[in-house]
């Protein structure tokens, strides 16, 4: 949607357009000074892919480049064309970043050229991090002389059918990475069908249904051999959406009710214990929600259960050093130590700094809390343990 109005703000995209243009016109005035690493000439040399993005999208690209032109007059900022910038908002779709916090929550949208000649892979072996605006591409796991060094474009507790999707959708390939691979197609199914998670609905059985042949309407029990129409798996699933939707909405900003929110969520929490194994994927969003509320609510013992759920989607859904695992390790943590789990707090300290020195680094603010919190864990651990001896 544009966005023309007087007092409303800029979409993220049209600001980064707006300070792209500044950039390009400042450096004409000050070469000398320019980051050969932000330099505006990096950023033409990224891929647009213009011929494969829609019609439809172009169009919307040109009315947003038009709006910049009229609102700013941007012919003070250079002699930039609406083809220039049209392509430039086709090279944010596929090359720009999203910028995060320590605990990877958004908090915008950058273009860092020098990054964006890193491609993806649903198995990386870097993952990206950001201090304020600086951005740090750190390695997860070990890059042996000549090995691609590769980062993850989307979501990947997404199922491999979604990430494929997204991929093709967004940045117009077909990822072939080990996770992808199409020569391993029954390795790909299994690992979808995991993730996924569908629980088989004979009774007493709840073994995995899995797809037994690409493409076909049935998918089959691991457990009791029994088949079952996929599509009624799928229909279940939409089911979700419903008590989704509800809980959300009493989440939403000026409509926030904790207590109904929360009996949205647990509703769907039930509905889905009944269809799905507890690592399914589609329970992640369940209990990210149900730790947040618990915590606004201040019910810390019930935010601790939602939290252990959580880390075991995460196991299963994430790579081993994935961030997002050892901040949920993290949090878990916290909360132990709070409701005096002290000997537990420890454990769980010490899992997310295991992750967290990978991937944030010894020296970065949040694990250097993070190594304070678990030394006053252990501290008071081997105190209450000399106490009741
Ligand atoms: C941010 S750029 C990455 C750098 C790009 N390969 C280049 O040479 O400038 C994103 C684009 O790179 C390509 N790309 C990235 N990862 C890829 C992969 N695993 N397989 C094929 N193409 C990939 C796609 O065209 C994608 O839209």
């Amino acid at each position: 949607m544009l966005m023309a109005e007087k007092g409303r703000e800029l979409t993220p995209s049209l600001r980064l357009m707006l300070r792209l243009l500044i950039r390009k016109c400042l450096e004409k005035e000050m070469a000398d000074s320019v980051n050969p690493f932000d330099a505006y000439e990096l950023v033409e040399l990224l891929p647009t892919h213009f011929e494969e993005t829609s019609e439809q999208q172009l169009i919307l690209y040109a009315q947003m480049a038009n709006l910049l032109r009229i609102t700013y007059n941007y012919g003070e900022l250079g002699n930039v064309d609406i083809k220039e910038i049209t392509h430039n908002f086709c090279r944010f779709a596929c090359n720009a970043h999203t910028i995060t916090d320590a605990e990877l929550r958004p908090l915008g949208i950058g273009l860092y050229p020098v990054i964006s000649i890193i491609n993806h892979s649903c198995q990386p072996n870097c993952i990206l991090l950001f201090e304020g605006k600086k951005a740090y591409v750190r390695a997860i796991q070990e890059i042996s002389e000549g090995m691609e060094v590769t980062l993850s474009y989307v979501d990947l507790g997404d199922n491999t059918l979604t990430r494929l999707q997204n991929l093709k959708l967004q940045y117009f390939f077909n990822c072939v990475c080990p996770r992808c691979l199409p020569k391993a197609t029954s390795d790909k199914m299994l690992d979808n069908d995991h993730m996924e998670g569908f629980l088989c609905p004979i009774p007493k059985c709840k073994g995995l249904l899995i797809t037994n042949q690409e493409y076909s309407e049935k998918m089959l029990c691991k457990t009791c051999g029994k088949e079952t129409d996929k599509s009624k798996v799928l229909d279940k699933l939409k089911s979700f959406d419903c008590y989704l939707d509800d809980g959300l909405r009493h989440l939403s900003i000026g409509k926030t009710d904790l207590g109904r929110a929360k009996q949205a969520f647990e509703k769907l929490d039930q509905v889905q214990t009944s269809l799905l194994q507890k690592s399914s994927l589609h329970r992640i969003k369940t209990y990210d929600n149900l730790l947040k509320i618990c915590m606004a609510m201040e019910d810390w013992v019930s935010a601790l259960v939602y939290c252990h759920k959580a880390i075991k989607v995460y196991e299963r859904v994430y790579l081993p050093n994935h961030p997002l695992l050892g901040l949920q390790h993290y949090t878990c943590g916290k909360l132990e130590w709070f409701l005096g789990k002290a000997d537990d707090a420890t454990k769980s300290y010490r899992q997310a700094l295991s992750i967290l020195e990978i991937t944030h680094g010894s020296h970065s603010e949040l694990v250097q809390s993070l190594k304070v919190a678990l030394q006053e864990a252990e501290m008071e651990a081997l105190y209450i343990r000399r106490l009741v001896e």
